[in-house]
């Protein structure tokens, strides 16, 4: 039972085995014979590529006719016959040189003399001959007697470099040598005619119709040949006699340019000396320039001599730093990336502009350029550990938002004499819009209503640009709007923006100064996106108006209670969700009556019903009922009469940033060192850094209130 079983189990596994061995057979033969396919086809199509070039060619014409079962016979046809004409030997082909030597004369100029001779050979390719000679004479004249002269400079170098060895001296003599000395294999030659189109001008007893080498031997040899040649061509010291057998067509006229040489001369020697390594066109013609223009590869360098060591190496160094100068010429004027920030020395100061809660403003001009800017220094001081958050928030923010027109433009990020001292330079904006209010509302003045809808257009097409990049500004008010002499709103101070995402992040909800502040913010909301943003706006529009702040709150409390006593205080039905904000539910408030805010703007006509609708819709309780900056944008307001007002046709006004001018510094007064005694420490020393006095420094005559609660 176990035998039977044995075998039982043996049987279906040996058969099995059998079976995958036949299988496995079966699969080889087929690879093969695919195989086989493959590389008769990729034979075919290449051939065909240069039946395409040389169209006019009938003897490549003949050689696609042979049909590929008949190409063993062929090949063993050829054989036998290249045997024959070895036999024959040198007598046969001295024979052929004594014949040429008679008729030796340019064949330009003489394309019978070829056909005489052809038929005294007795081949009768007559036909050949004259779609050869039909090739040479469209040759140019310059092409053919640059290779003449090279034949000839390769002839006398061929005889400068042979020894007086006896044996040199016959293989000098005999061209029959001479051709010896070439030992490509016997394969290589066939395949080398095959693919040649023009070797019949290089021996006229090949010009027997060539068919296609369909053996595996041929093509593994071409393939072996090729690989070289791609190596020959990389390389700046490689051999270059392999590149003969290159077949690629796009290679034809590196190809073209040997065979002249060979066509032209119509003899052998040369054809010897053009494959000689030592004598090649390549060698030759390639300057040390060129032979030092590509890095080697990891092998060449083993064979170099120390001389081409060095001037490899000397000739990389040079590319290097044309390569690094040309990248470098690409990038922008400046880059911190890679160039490092400049030093605040780099500025002078001209004088202190303002100090907000995160930083100091100073005027300053480019000492290289003499272009103004506003210098903000970072406040660092709190900072333990690294870069404050706030600082790099605001740079990077500036830095993505800040090309727009109605955005201000950040240039540069400074060092100042230790690394606890950033400051960013800004585009300089004459006005703050704070200010400007401030004191039209003391001169009794107002902005026009044209003017007020280019304000208000600019800052929604700013806040619209921003909202578009999924950034936050969350600090929008009056003092950080900047006005220049042109008439053109600039948003500024990015202290306080964030990126935020769809979907929203919690993020913390003490942001925006107070009196700008959102109800849902008041309210304790941590999900907040845009509409924040649409009711500080609202905000500044009723201030634009008014010329003064809409909601003047004096603690979070009070605030609140002031925006609900104007617009009502909300109800689920208002406001969907507001009960459910935290600090809607430990807070009460008084039932104020439905939006009294119109009444704030009937006396003097101060907005009409359409701009009210605009004000309305910005600071609507509900923040998912807030217009958005581009619903803002297409508001009838601006449509309607009176139209906004261009930006240049704004009136000019005195800034306040420049009423502290430093003098000019050749009316400077020497610094006594007691005059910063009353000043502290740190302010002396960057004092000292810009060279300005203490009073210079005052702030001018508008001084900002720090709101307590803002962070
Ligand atoms: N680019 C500028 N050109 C001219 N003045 C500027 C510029 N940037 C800021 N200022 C002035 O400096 C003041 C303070 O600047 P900024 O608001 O950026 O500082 P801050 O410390 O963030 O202030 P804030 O208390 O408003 O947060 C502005 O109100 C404005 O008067």
């Amino acid at each position: 039972m176990g035998g039977a079983s044995t075998i039982g189990e043996l049987g279906p596994m040996t058969s099995a085995r059998n079976r995958a061995s036949s299988s496995e057979d079966a699969k080889s033969s087929r690879s093969n014979r695919e195989q086989e396919t493959k590389m008769r086809e990729s034979i075919l199509s290449r051939l065909s590529k240069r039946k395409v070039s040389d169209s006019d060619d009938d003897t490549t014409e003949q050689r696609f006719s042979i049909q590929p079962k008949d190409a063993q016979k062929a090949k063993e046809d050829r054989y036998r016959e290249k045997e024959r004409e070895r036999r024959k030997g040198r007598d046969h082909r001295d024979d052929r040189r004594a014949g040429r030597e008679i008729d030796a004369r340019p064949s330009n100029r003489d394309p019978r003399g070829k056909n005489e001779r052809s038929d005294r050979d007795g081949k009768g390719h007559e036909h050949r001959h004259h779609s050869h000679h039909h090739k040479h004479d469209r040759t140019s004249d310059r092409e053919k007697e640059k290779h003449r002269k090279r034949d000839e400079r390769n002839k006398d170098r061929h005889r400068q470099s042979r020894t007086t060895s006896p044996e040199d001296d016959r293989t000098q003599k005999s061209p029959l040598k001479k051709a010896r000395q070439y030992d490509a294999p016997e394969d290589a030659k066939l395949f080398d005619r095959v693919l040649d189109p023009n070797y019949k001008s290089k021996q006229q007893e090949v010009l027997v119709v060539e068919d296609v080498e369909m053996s595996p031997v041929e093509i593994l040899d071409e393939k072996e040949e090729k690989e070289i040649t791609e190596f020959t061509i990389d390389s700046p010291a490689g051999p270059k006699k392999y590149s003969k057998f290159e077949s690629d067509p796009e290679s034809d006229h590196e190809e073209e340019k040997k065979v002249h040489t060979i066509k032209d001369s119509d003899d052998d020697d040369v054809v010897e000396v053009h494959d000689d390594p030592l004598h090649s066109d390549y060698d030759e013609d390639e300057s040390d320039d060129d032979k030092y223009s590509k890095t080697p590869e990891d092998r060449e360098w083993e064979e170099m001599t120390e001389t081409e060591l060095r001037l490899h190496k000397e000739a990389m160094k040079k590319r290097q730093v044309v390569r690094q100068k040309a990248l470098i010429a690409q990038l922008p004027v400046f880059y911190p990336g890679l160039m490092g920030c400049r030093n605040i020395d780099e500025y002078e100061c001209v004088n202190r502009v303002d100090e907000g809660t995160f930083g100091v403003v100073y005027r300053g001009k480019d000492k290289r350029t003499d272009e103004i800017v506003a210098l903000k220094r970072l406040k660092m001081e709190k900072e333990r550990e690294g870069f404050p958050i706030t600082a790099l928030r605001e740079i990077n923010m500036l830095l993505k938002a800040g090309n727009h027109p109605n955005i201000v433009n950040v240039k540069e990020i400074l060092l100042g004499s230790n690394m606890d001292k950033i400051y960013m330079a800004m585009e300089f904006v004459e006005h703050d819009m704070k200010s400007l209010l401030d004191t039209m509302s003391r001169r009794n003045k107002r902005f026009s209503i044209g003017e007020q809808k280019t304000l208000m257009r600019q800052l929604l097409s700013g806040i619209e640009h921003m909202h578009k990049l999924w950034i936050l500004h969350r600090d929008l008010k009056t003092s950080n709007l900047l006005m220049s002499h042109t008439g053109v709103l600039k948003i500024a101070d990015f202290g306080l923006a964030r990126e935020y995402g769809d979907p929203l992040r919690k993020f913390t909800s003490i942001v925006v100064t107070l009196w700008y502040r959102s109800p849902e913010l008041l309210l304790g909301t941590r999900l907040y996106s845009t509409p924040v943003d649409m009711w500080s706006i609202g905000c500044i529009m009723a201030e634009l108006i008014l010329l003064k702040p809409l909601f003047p709150g004096q603690g979070e409390t009070e605030q609140i209670k002031k925006i609900f006593m104007e617009l009502g205080t909300p109800t689920e039905s208002i406001w969907p969700g507001v009960s459910e904000l935290e600090r809607w539910k430990t807070l009460t408030f008084e039932k104020y009556p439905y939006n009294q805010l119109r009444k704030k703007f009937l006396a003097g006509r101060l907005l009409n019903d359409t701009g009210f609708k605009l004000l309305n819709g910005l600071l609507t309780l509900d923040p998912k009922n807030r217009v958005s900056a581009s619903q803002a944008l297409d508001h009838e307001w601006f449509e309607e009469e009176p139209h906004p007002v261009p930006p240049e046709e704004f009136p000019t006004f005195p800034a306040k940033s420049e009423q502290n001018k430093a003098p000019p510094p050749a009316a400077k007064p020497k610094q006594p060192e007691n005059r910063m005694a009353h000043v502290d420490p740190e302010t002396a020393k960057l004092l000292k850094q810009f060279e300005v006095r203490p009073e210079q420094v005052k702030p001018g005559g508008f001084s900002l209130k720090f709101d307590p609660t803002r962070f």
